[in-house]
């Protein structure tokens, strides 16, 4: 079972907000769709869930499109949350999942297990609007997941969470992907993309501008940070081609550079001017390649 998106476009009016973008996704895999705000992330995933057709190219799941007769293989976590405020947590639960097509005394049985799960056993005759916006988001999760979907599609899951919340919800999620589930989410907490995804895409107004597996990225990406701690002043570097910033430490400097030749002369310079006491290159943060890939620059 694989997500396979080929060359989609989708195009509202004049403006493309998805552009040319291909990716598989396979099962069992976690992967994270990232991009600025209005980079076409939801739209993608509209286009998966069947909810939107794409102007151009195909998206199917294990072969065939996500139609509405196949909504029982897949789980939404949509950004814009919709529960019904009136209806206890148990009703809203037992309404969603009869239309996925579930049984309700299993839909009460896998409830009451989340539930227990997010340790909130008592919010199951609690009415929607009773419960603060954390909590709200934990029984939409529910909702997407109570029915055991093959493909779970969360958009923004994190946001609005606590750290207490946030780690529950990063666990289950985990979980979920161990048994099996494929999971694409788009996140803008970059923490959270690093510790749970193996492969990702980086989309800038509608087109992918990075994509692979993190750890390949990561290794291979031009930009490296270096951590310097010298006997003297380390200022003077400010103005080496190459460094994209300096950032003075107690007893050396944080140096950003373009690319791994900048790294390999900024060591001899250093080392011609004094005593070095650490020269450490390492691998740039997902925030860092976020800002340089996907952030707005004025130049365009
Ligand atoms: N139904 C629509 N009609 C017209 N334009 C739309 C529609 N839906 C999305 N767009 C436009 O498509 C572009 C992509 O929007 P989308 O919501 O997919 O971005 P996003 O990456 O999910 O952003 P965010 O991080 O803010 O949620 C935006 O320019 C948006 O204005």
């Amino acid at each position: 079972m694989t997500l396979v998106i080929n060359d989609v476009q989708k195009q509202f009016g004049k403006n493309k907000a998805v552009d040319g973008l291909s990716l598989n996704v396979e099962k069992g895999n976690m992967f994270g769709m990232l991009g600025a705000n209005g980079a076409g992330k939801t739209t993608t995933f509209r286009m998966i869930l069947g909810l939107l057709d794409p102007t151009n190219g195909s998206v199917t799941w294990d072969g065939e499109p996500l139609s509405y007769k196949r909504t029982h293989l897949v789980g939404y976590l949509p950004e814009e949350r919709g529960l019904y405020p009136k209806l206890t947590v148990k009703e809203q639960l037992i309404y969603l999942m009869r239309l996925k097509g579930m049984k309700k005394t299993d839909i009460v049985e896998v409830m009451r297990a989340w539930l227990g799960k997010f340790q909130v056993p008592e919010y199951e005759n609690k009415k929607i609007e009773e419960l603060s916006k954390g909590n709200q988001q934990k029984i939409q999760f529910i909702a997407a997941v109570l029915h055991d979907p093959e493909l779970l599609i969360l958009d923004e899951p994190f946001s609005g969470l606590d750290p207490v919340n946030t780690d529950m919800l990063r666990e289950a999620v985990q979980d979920l992907q161990e048994k099996g589930t494929t999971i694409v989410f788009s996140s803008h907490q970059m923490r959270n993309v690093e510790e749970l995804c193996e492969d990702l895409i980086m989309l800038k107004r509608g087109k992918p501008v990075l994509q692979g597996n993190l750890k390949n990225i990561k290794r291979s990406y031009g930009m490296k940070n270096i951590s310097i701690r010298a006997d003297y002043d380390l200022q003077f570097l400010d103005a080496t081609p190459g460094i994209l910033s300096l950032d003075k430490t107690k007893d050396g400097a944080t140096v950003k550079v373009e690319n791994e030749q900048v790294a390999e002369d900024l060591f001899y310079t250093v080392a011609q001017e004094g005593f070095v006491r650490k020269f450490e290159v390492e691998e740039p943060s997902l925030h860092d390649i976020f800002i340089d890939e996907a952030g707005d620059d004025e130049d365009e």
